[in-house]
């Protein structure tokens, strides 16, 4: 296993963010947020970037960050929920300690209505939610080392799970 001591995958809203500050403690590692990279690479917040340029351009930018931030960081690091679908980002978690965060649709809904920007959940957010599942799932299955689930718990508990996995894949 290579770079980061945790690499956080996961549908949008299923606690990337959050957990993996609480796993970063946990560890008494550094926290890093591909979403604030791409803001600083941009100069501008991530969701602006995603709406004003386009998918495309902003999978692109954030391949770029993922690339730099699996080289330089070796804290827990958390991607944003798309990022797995760039085939070159992907190539590179392979070999990693990449965990899926996973939760249920009606979690996932509540979470994004209640918190920031994501444009690609504009309007109907269980409508979007449900269609992006369903390309992500087996791209997230794919690529995890480990697979927790995300809900019916606050952060630091499941951080708590992760650390105990991780540390058994380990051996
Ligand atoms: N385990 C949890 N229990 C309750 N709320 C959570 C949990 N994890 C995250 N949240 C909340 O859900 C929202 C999305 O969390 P975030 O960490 O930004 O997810 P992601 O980075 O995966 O999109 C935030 O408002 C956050 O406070
Ligand atoms: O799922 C996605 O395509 C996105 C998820 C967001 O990050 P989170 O998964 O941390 O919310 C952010 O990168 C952007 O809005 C696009
Ligand atoms: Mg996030």
């Amino acid at each position: 296993m290579t770079g980061p001591a945790a690499v956080l995958i996961g549908m949008p809203g299923a606690g990337k963010t959050s957990v993996g500050r609480e796993l970063a403690g946990l560890l008494d590692v550094s926290f890093r947020d591909t979403d604030e990279d791409v803001t600083r690479l941009a100069g501008k917040p991530a969701p602006e970037v995603l709406r004003e340029r386009g998918e495309p351009a902003f999978r692109l930018l954030e391949h770029q960050a993922v690339t730099a931030a699996l080289a330089e960081h070796d804290g827990v690091l958390a991607l944003g929920g798309g990022a797995v679908l760039h085939e070159g980002t992907r190539a590179r978690l392979r070999g990693c300690r990449v965990v899926h965060l996973w939760a249920g649709l009606d979690t996932l809904a509540d979470r994004v209505r209640a918190d920031g920007d994501r444009p690609l959940l504009d309007g109907d957010s269980r409508a979007g939610l449900t269609q992006l599942m369903r390309a992500r799932l087996p791209l997230y299955q794919g690529l995890a080392v480990v697979s927790v689930r995300a809900e019916h718990r606050g952060p630091r508990e499941i951080a708590e799970e992760i650390a105990v996995l991780l540390a058994t894949a380990a051996r």
